[in-house]
């Protein structure tokens, strides 16, 4: 489990993250996503003690993580952009790693295994293409046989096989009963591999919830209907908590009742539905709809910098 707790980062004037509060549970993949400079990276980094917060704290499993006496097999964790000794193989640079942190090499053929690079181990990691450097990454995080995985973009530079396998990675680490934590900014590809979203904006938490709550939420729970007697059921639906819209006749969309409320009120007066359907919105949408502000902001500040 990681808590993270009224977490704050500053950069000069800079607030990066802005007391940020979530847990992510064991068993299930939570995807942590955010518009570019959302501060994903930096949170991610002070959960890995890589960063001092400026305030708050992060517990992994209950306790301070630089306090464990093995903090390969505690948290496991692929940053951007990770330095790598170039001219060492993949399989010399797992060895090193494995010897400093009291893992033996035998653990090393087996995350090269779990990777797919036990054929090239004994390339140079120079001549590694992005994927393949990504999946180097991704082997040094699971050579402690972690608890916790956090792994910011994955999926950067993959190709379709290589998120294929990293999604289905993702979901076994999970299935095993780890925590693992994974940003991106694909929404697409969180839908199809996280249960959980924890989604920030200018390093403030925008919403902590299921991926079908976050599509609900943005979608508004908004239901077309398609009938030719369109005024007679507005009449009918209209209420209290209830608004009804129509930009084409015999359309209509209602906000505050679902599907099958309005579907049996329509029947019970006899009433002709074409059509009845939920509107929803794609987590690409929902996305774009809850991280506007974000993203204007950060615009707004790059124009800034360029003028
Ligand atoms: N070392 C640093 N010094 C100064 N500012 C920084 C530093 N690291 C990050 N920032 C700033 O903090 C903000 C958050 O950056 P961060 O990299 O955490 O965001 P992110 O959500 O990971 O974005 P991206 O998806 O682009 O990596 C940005 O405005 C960034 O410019």
């Amino acid at each position: 489990m990681i808590e993270v707790e009224n977490l704050s980062k500053r950069y000069g004037d800079k607030l990066a993250v802005d007391g940020l509060d979530f847990t992510v549970q064991p068993g299930i993949v939570t995807g942590f996503l955010g518009p570019n400079g959302a501060g994903k990276s930096t949170t991610m980094r002070m959960i890995a003690g890589l960063d001092e917060p400026t305030s708050g704290r992060v517990r992994l499993n209950g306790q301070d993580y630089r306090a464990s006496a093995a903090p390969m097999a505690e948290l496991g964790i692929l940053l951007e952009a990770q330095a790598v000794h170039t001219g060492r193989s993949a399989r010399n640079h797992l060895l090193a790693l494995a010897q400093t942190n009291g893992i033996g090499a035998r653990r090393v053929d087996e995350v090269l295994d779990m990777v797919g690079l036990r054929e090239v181990g004994a390339k140079r990691v120079g001549g590694f293409s992005l994927g393949m450097g990504q999946r180097l990454g991704v082997a040094s995080a699971l050579l402690g046989d972690p608890r916790v995985v956090v792994l910011d973009e994955p999926v950067n530079g993959l190709d379709p096989e290589g998120v294929l396998w990293i999604r289905t990675l993702l979901r076994a680490l999970a299935d095993e009963g780890r925590t693992v934590f994974v940003s991106s900014h694909l929404m697409s590809e969180m839908a199809q591999t996280a249960a959980r979203l924890v989604v920030v904006g200018r390093g403030r938490l925008i919403a902590d919830t299921t991926v079908d709550e976050f599509v609900a939420r943005a979608s508004g729970g908004a239901v077309t209907v398609r009938t030719p007697e369109a005024a007679t059921l507005r009449e009918l639906l209209l209420g209290p908590d209830v608004t009804v819209t129509s930009e084409v006749s015999d359309v209509l969309l209602v906000h505050g009742l679902t599907a099958e409320q309005i579907g049996t009120a329509a029947w019970q007066a006899h009433l002709p539905v074409f059509e009845l359907s939920a509107q929803q919105a794609s987590l690409e949408e929902a996305f774009m709809q809850l991280t506007q502000d974000a993203v204007e902001y950060r615009s707004s500040d790059e124009k800034k910098v360029a003028a």
